[in-house]
Protein backbone atom coordinates (compact mmCIF):
# COMPACT_ATOMS: atom_id res chain seq x y z
CA UNK A 1 0.00 0.00 0.00
CA UNK A 2 1.56 3.34 -0.80
CA UNK A 3 1.99 5.90 1.63
CA UNK A 4 1.41 9.20 2.25
CA UNK A 5 4.63 11.20 3.94
CA UNK A 6 3.03 13.52 6.80
CA UNK A 7 3.83 16.85 8.06
CA UNK A 8 2.76 16.35 11.47
CA UNK A 9 3.95 15.66 15.05
CA UNK A 10 6.86 13.19 15.34
CA UNK A 11 5.75 11.13 18.18
CA UNK A 12 6.86 7.76 19.88
CA UNK A 13 4.13 5.67 21.48
CA UNK A 14 4.59 3.47 24.32
CA UNK A 15 1.98 1.02 24.88
CA UNK A 16 1.01 -0.50 28.58
CA UNK A 17 0.11 -3.81 29.28
CA UNK A 18 -3.98 -2.62 29.21
CA UNK A 19 -3.58 -1.75 25.41
CA UNK A 20 -2.19 -6.13 24.60
CA UNK A 21 -4.52 -8.03 27.41
CA UNK A 22 -2.46 -11.30 28.61
CA UNK A 23 -3.32 -14.16 26.16
CA UNK A 24 -2.96 -13.92 22.20
CA UNK A 25 -6.67 -14.40 22.15
CA UNK A 26 -7.71 -11.67 24.71
CA UNK A 27 -4.94 -9.45 22.16
CA UNK A 28 -6.15 -10.07 18.89
CA UNK A 29 -9.40 -8.49 20.18
CA UNK A 30 -7.47 -5.51 22.02
CA UNK A 31 -5.77 -5.04 19.19
CA UNK A 32 -8.33 -3.55 17.23
CA UNK A 33 -9.14 -0.94 19.79
CA UNK A 34 -5.82 0.01 20.12
CA UNK A 35 -5.24 -0.01 16.51
CA UNK A 36 -8.22 2.81 16.16
CA UNK A 37 -6.47 4.89 18.78
CA UNK A 38 -3.32 5.08 17.12
CA UNK A 39 -4.99 5.86 13.78
CA UNK A 40 -6.71 8.55 15.57
CA UNK A 41 -3.44 10.25 16.00
CA UNK A 42 -2.20 9.46 12.41
CA UNK A 43 -5.30 10.34 10.80
CA UNK A 44 -4.55 14.11 12.24
CA UNK A 45 -1.13 14.01 10.76
CA UNK A 46 1.23 12.54 13.30
CA UNK A 47 3.94 10.26 12.35
CA UNK A 48 3.73 8.14 15.14
CA UNK A 49 6.86 4.55 16.19
CA UNK A 50 4.54 2.53 18.17
CA UNK A 51 6.20 0.15 21.03
CA UNK A 52 5.15 -2.05 23.54
CA UNK A 53 5.40 -3.90 26.56
CA UNK A 54 6.35 -7.71 26.28
CA UNK A 55 6.30 -8.52 30.51
CA UNK A 56 3.46 -11.07 30.51
CA UNK A 57 3.66 -12.68 27.21
CA UNK A 58 7.63 -12.98 27.04
CA UNK A 59 7.13 -14.82 30.56
CA UNK A 60 3.72 -17.05 29.38
CA UNK A 61 6.29 -18.11 26.38
CA UNK A 62 8.93 -18.81 28.96
CA UNK A 63 6.67 -21.46 31.05
CA UNK A 64 5.12 -22.89 27.75
CA UNK A 65 8.71 -23.73 26.71
CA UNK A 66 10.08 -24.59 30.17
CA UNK A 67 7.03 -27.22 30.64
CA UNK A 68 6.74 -28.25 27.30
CA UNK A 69 10.40 -28.99 27.60
CA UNK A 70 9.95 -30.80 30.67
CA UNK A 71 6.88 -33.23 29.64
CA UNK A 72 8.47 -33.93 26.24
CA UNK A 73 11.85 -34.70 25.11
CA UNK A 74 11.11 -33.22 21.63
CA UNK A 75 10.52 -29.69 22.45
CA UNK A 76 13.74 -27.63 23.07
CA UNK A 77 14.48 -24.98 25.97
CA UNK A 78 13.65 -21.97 24.40
CA UNK A 79 16.48 -19.30 25.29
CA UNK A 80 14.83 -16.12 27.23
CA UNK A 81 16.09 -13.78 24.70
CA UNK A 82 14.67 -15.79 21.74
CA UNK A 83 11.38 -15.86 23.66
CA UNK A 84 11.91 -11.49 23.95
CA UNK A 85 12.20 -12.09 19.69
CA UNK A 86 9.23 -14.00 19.71
CA UNK A 87 6.86 -11.77 22.00
CA UNK A 88 8.24 -9.16 19.50
CA UNK A 89 7.70 -11.01 16.63
CA UNK A 90 3.79 -12.01 17.66
CA UNK A 91 2.65 -8.86 19.72
CA UNK A 92 4.17 -6.62 16.29
CA UNK A 93 2.38 -8.75 13.92
CA UNK A 94 -1.33 -8.10 15.60
CA UNK A 95 -0.27 -4.91 16.11
CA UNK A 96 0.53 -3.82 12.41
CA UNK A 97 -2.66 -6.29 11.10
CA UNK A 98 -4.68 -4.19 13.18
CA UNK A 99 -3.45 -0.93 12.33
CA UNK A 100 -3.48 -1.77 8.79
CA UNK A 101 -7.13 -2.87 9.11
CA UNK A 102 -8.66 0.32 10.75
CA UNK A 103 -5.96 2.72 7.83
CA UNK A 104 -8.07 0.56 5.15
CA UNK A 105 -11.07 0.76 6.88
CA UNK A 106 -10.85 4.70 6.82
CA UNK A 107 -9.17 5.10 3.40
CA UNK A 108 -5.91 6.41 5.25
CA UNK A 109 -3.06 5.60 2.89
CA UNK A 110 -0.65 5.09 5.08
CA UNK A 111 1.59 1.82 5.84
CA UNK A 112 2.95 -0.02 8.41
CA UNK A 113 6.66 -1.10 8.82
CA UNK A 114 7.77 -3.79 12.03
CA UNK A 115 11.61 -4.16 12.59
CA UNK A 116 11.95 -7.02 15.38
CA UNK A 117 15.17 -4.71 17.80
CA UNK A 118 17.76 -5.48 19.42
CA UNK A 119 18.73 -2.55 22.38
CA UNK A 120 22.55 -3.09 23.17
CA UNK A 121 22.71 -2.83 27.58
CA UNK A 122 25.95 -3.07 29.59
CA UNK A 123 27.69 -6.23 31.01
CA UNK A 124 28.50 -4.11 34.25
CA UNK A 125 25.15 -2.79 34.71
CA UNK A 126 24.21 -3.41 38.43
CA UNK A 127 20.33 -4.64 37.25
CA UNK A 128 22.08 -8.17 36.44
CA UNK A 129 22.58 -8.13 40.51
CA UNK A 130 19.09 -7.26 41.52
CA UNK A 131 16.56 -8.27 39.04
CA UNK A 132 13.15 -5.68 39.31
CA UNK A 133 10.72 -6.57 35.94
CA UNK A 134 7.90 -8.81 36.67
CA UNK A 135 7.35 -10.77 33.91
CA UNK A 136 4.53 -13.34 33.57
CA UNK A 137 0.98 -14.08 35.26
CA UNK A 138 0.33 -12.77 38.62
CA UNK A 139 0.24 -15.27 41.31
CA UNK A 140 -1.26 -15.56 44.98
CA UNK A 141 2.40 -15.65 47.58
CA UNK A 142 1.30 -19.60 47.44
CA UNK A 143 1.78 -20.26 44.09
CA UNK A 144 4.86 -17.85 44.09
CA UNK A 145 6.46 -19.07 46.86
CA UNK A 146 6.05 -22.93 45.05
CA UNK A 147 7.42 -21.92 41.54
CA UNK A 148 10.52 -20.52 43.28
CA UNK A 149 11.18 -23.48 45.15
CA UNK A 150 10.66 -25.72 42.23
CA UNK A 151 12.18 -23.55 39.58
CA UNK A 152 14.88 -21.01 41.64
CA UNK A 153 13.60 -17.90 39.81
CA UNK A 154 12.98 -14.58 41.92
CA UNK A 155 9.08 -13.29 42.78
CA UNK A 156 8.44 -10.19 44.04
CA UNK A 157 4.91 -8.59 45.43
CA UNK A 158 3.94 -5.95 42.52
CA UNK A 159 2.36 -3.07 43.15
CA UNK A 160 -0.23 -4.46 45.62
CA UNK A 161 -1.31 -6.50 42.36
CA UNK A 162 -0.11 -10.37 43.30
CA UNK A 163 3.24 -11.75 42.99
CA UNK A 164 4.99 -12.18 39.65
CA UNK A 165 8.38 -13.70 38.12
CA UNK A 166 11.19 -11.32 38.59
CA UNK A 167 14.36 -10.47 35.98
CA UNK A 168 16.84 -7.81 35.59
CA UNK A 169 16.06 -4.45 33.74
CA UNK A 170 19.16 -3.00 32.51
CA UNK A 171 19.16 -0.21 31.04
CA UNK A 172 19.05 0.52 27.13
CA UNK A 173 21.75 2.01 26.09
CA UNK A 174 21.68 2.15 22.29
CA UNK A 175 19.02 0.47 19.60
CA UNK A 176 21.16 -1.77 17.38
CA UNK A 177 18.58 -0.99 14.96
CA UNK A 178 18.15 2.67 15.14
CA UNK A 179 19.22 3.99 11.77
CA UNK A 180 16.13 1.57 9.81
CA UNK A 181 13.80 3.09 12.66
CA UNK A 182 14.66 6.66 11.57
CA UNK A 183 14.81 6.01 7.54
CA UNK A 184 11.10 4.53 7.76
CA UNK A 185 10.10 6.73 10.65
CA UNK A 186 11.27 9.70 8.30
CA UNK A 187 9.38 7.97 5.15
CA UNK A 188 6.11 8.17 6.77
CA UNK A 189 5.87 4.80 7.91
CA UNK A 190 3.97 3.56 11.37
CA UNK A 191 6.89 1.84 12.96
CA UNK A 192 6.11 -0.55 14.96
CA UNK A 193 9.39 -1.64 16.63
CA UNK A 194 11.32 -1.99 19.70
CA UNK A 195 8.76 -4.41 21.61
CA UNK A 196 9.83 -5.01 25.15
CA UNK A 197 11.97 -2.03 25.14
CA UNK A 198 14.17 -4.77 22.53
CA UNK A 199 15.47 -7.98 23.04
CA UNK A 200 18.62 -7.14 25.30
CA UNK A 201 22.06 -7.82 23.87
CA UNK A 202 25.81 -7.23 25.09
CA UNK A 203 28.08 -5.82 22.20
CA UNK A 204 31.93 -7.84 22.60
CA UNK A 205 34.04 -8.29 20.14
CA UNK A 206 32.05 -6.06 17.17
CA UNK A 207 29.45 -9.00 18.49
CA UNK A 208 25.93 -8.84 19.58
CA UNK A 209 24.58 -11.73 22.09
CA UNK A 210 21.26 -12.26 23.49
CA UNK A 211 21.15 -11.44 27.06
CA UNK A 212 18.33 -13.32 29.76
CA UNK A 213 16.82 -10.17 30.83
CA UNK A 214 13.72 -7.41 29.70
CA UNK A 215 14.16 -3.91 29.32
CA UNK A 216 11.77 -1.36 30.54
CA UNK A 217 9.90 -0.63 27.06
CA UNK A 218 9.00 3.31 28.56
CA UNK A 219 13.24 3.87 29.25
CA UNK A 220 13.30 2.41 25.82
CA UNK A 221 10.94 4.63 24.11
CA UNK A 222 12.73 7.40 26.13
CA UNK A 223 15.78 6.66 24.73
CA UNK A 224 14.39 6.29 20.34
CA UNK A 225 11.80 9.88 21.86
CA UNK A 226 15.70 11.16 22.50
CA UNK A 227 17.82 10.36 19.50
CA UNK A 228 15.30 10.66 16.97
CA UNK A 229 14.25 14.30 18.61
CA UNK A 230 10.87 13.44 18.33
CA UNK A 231 8.20 15.90 19.49
CA UNK A 232 6.36 13.98 22.01
CA UNK A 233 7.40 10.59 24.11
CA UNK A 234 3.76 9.22 24.76
CA UNK A 235 3.18 6.72 27.64
CA UNK A 236 -0.41 5.49 27.19
CA UNK A 237 -1.12 3.15 30.42
CA UNK A 238 -4.45 2.12 32.43
CA UNK A 239 -4.42 5.71 33.78
CA UNK A 240 -5.61 9.14 32.18
CA UNK A 241 -3.50 11.06 34.41
CA UNK A 242 -0.68 10.73 37.01
CA UNK A 243 -1.68 11.55 40.74
CA UNK A 244 -0.46 12.38 43.92
CA UNK A 245 -1.89 10.24 47.21
CA UNK A 246 -2.63 8.03 44.04
CA UNK A 247 -5.27 5.36 45.51
CA UNK A 248 -5.73 7.51 48.77
CA UNK A 249 -8.73 10.27 49.68
CA UNK A 250 -6.50 12.49 49.29
CA UNK A 251 -5.57 11.75 45.06
CA UNK A 252 -4.77 14.79 43.21
CA UNK A 253 -3.88 14.69 39.52
CA UNK A 254 -1.50 16.13 38.19
CA UNK A 255 -1.59 18.27 34.91
CA UNK A 256 1.85 19.29 34.15
CA UNK A 257 4.83 19.26 35.92
CA UNK A 258 8.47 20.42 35.31
CA UNK A 259 11.54 17.97 36.04
CA UNK A 260 12.30 19.87 39.51
CA UNK A 261 8.69 19.30 40.31
CA UNK A 262 8.71 15.69 39.18
CA UNK A 263 11.50 15.08 41.73
CA UNK A 264 10.20 16.67 44.19
CA UNK A 265 7.16 14.38 43.70
CA UNK A 266 9.78 10.99 43.50
CA UNK A 267 11.57 11.86 46.56
CA UNK A 268 8.06 11.91 48.74
CA UNK A 269 7.05 8.94 46.96
CA UNK A 270 4.32 9.89 45.30
CA UNK A 271 4.65 7.34 42.11
CA UNK A 272 5.08 3.43 42.88
CA UNK A 273 8.35 1.58 42.19
CA UNK A 274 7.66 -1.18 39.05
CA UNK A 275 4.91 1.14 37.83
CA UNK A 276 4.02 4.58 37.64
CA UNK A 277 8.01 5.62 39.18
CA UNK A 278 9.30 4.15 35.89
CA UNK A 279 7.24 6.18 33.14
CA UNK A 280 7.96 9.20 35.59
CA UNK A 281 11.78 8.61 35.09
CA UNK A 282 11.85 7.70 31.04
CA UNK A 283 9.80 11.13 30.80
CA UNK A 284 12.60 12.44 32.74
CA UNK A 285 15.66 10.88 30.61
CA UNK A 286 13.62 12.05 27.24
CA UNK A 287 13.19 15.71 28.36
CA UNK A 288 16.77 15.99 30.16
CA UNK A 289 18.14 14.94 27.11
CA UNK A 290 15.83 17.13 24.54
CA UNK A 291 14.28 19.45 26.45
CA UNK A 292 12.55 20.61 23.35
CA UNK A 293 10.26 17.60 24.04
CA UNK A 294 7.34 17.20 25.64
CA UNK A 295 6.66 13.89 27.51
CA UNK A 296 2.73 12.43 28.19
CA UNK A 297 1.42 10.51 30.36
CA UNK A 298 -2.40 9.41 29.98
CA UNK A 299 -4.69 6.55 28.83
CA UNK A 300 -5.21 5.08 25.71
CA UNK A 301 -8.58 5.93 24.99
CA UNK A 302 -7.84 9.89 25.90
CA UNK A 303 -4.56 9.86 23.67
CA UNK A 304 -5.73 11.98 20.95
CA UNK A 305 -7.27 14.54 23.58
CA UNK A 306 -4.01 14.48 25.27
CA UNK A 307 -1.55 14.95 22.34
CA UNK A 308 -4.08 18.04 21.93
CA UNK A 309 -3.39 19.49 25.06
CA UNK A 310 -6.50 18.50 26.71
CA UNK A 311 -5.92 16.10 29.30
CA UNK A 312 -2.81 13.65 30.39
CA UNK A 313 0.09 14.48 32.60
CA UNK A 314 2.42 16.69 30.38
CA UNK A 315 6.15 16.45 31.74
CA UNK A 316 8.39 19.08 30.67
CA UNK A 317 12.06 19.97 31.07
N1 LIG B 1 1.03 8.07 41.39
C1 LIG B 1 0.36 7.33 40.51
N2 LIG B 1 -0.51 7.92 39.65
C2 LIG B 1 -1.20 7.18 38.75
N3 LIG B 1 -1.09 5.83 38.64
C3 LIG B 1 -0.24 5.19 39.46
C4 LIG B 1 0.51 5.90 40.44
N4 LIG B 1 1.27 5.01 41.12
C5 LIG B 1 0.99 3.81 40.59
N5 LIG B 1 0.08 3.90 39.61
C6 LIG B 1 -0.38 2.72 38.84
O1 LIG B 1 0.56 2.51 37.81
C7 LIG B 1 -0.14 1.90 36.73
C8 LIG B 1 0.74 1.97 35.48
O2 LIG B 1 1.79 1.03 35.61
P1 LIG B 1 1.73 -0.40 34.88
O3 LIG B 1 0.38 -1.01 34.99
O4 LIG B 1 2.89 -1.18 35.41
O5 LIG B 1 2.04 0.06 33.41
P2 LIG B 1 1.74 -0.51 31.96
O6 LIG B 1 0.53 0.24 31.49
O7 LIG B 1 2.97 -0.12 31.20
O8 LIG B 1 1.52 -1.99 32.01
C9 LIG B 1 -1.40 2.69 36.67
O9 LIG B 1 -2.42 2.04 35.93
C10 LIG B 1 -1.74 2.84 38.16
O10 LIG B 1 -2.53 1.74 38.58
N1 LIG C 1 9.24 -4.77 28.53
C1 LIG C 1 8.28 -4.14 29.25
O1 LIG C 1 8.46 -3.02 29.73
O2 LIG C 1 7.10 -4.87 29.43
P1 LIG C 1 5.83 -4.52 30.31
O3 LIG C 1 5.42 -3.10 30.00
O4 LIG C 1 4.78 -5.52 29.89
O5 LIG C 1 6.23 -4.68 31.74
Amino acid sequence: MPYIKSDGKRIVIALGGNALGNTPQEQLELVKHTAACIVDMVAEGNNVIVTHGNGPQVGMINNAFAFASQHDEKTPEMPFPEAGAMSQGYIGYQLSQAILNELRRRGIMRSTANVVTQTVVYPDDPAFQNPTKPVGAFLTEEEAKAKAAETGYTFKEDAGRGWRQVVASPKPRRIVESDAIQDLFDDGYIVVCTGGGGVPVFERNDTYEGVPAVIDKDRSAAMMAATFKADMLVILTAVEKVAINFNTPEQADIDTMDTAKAQEYIEQGQFAPGSMLPKVEACLEYVGEYPQGKALITSLDKAKDAINGLTGTTITA
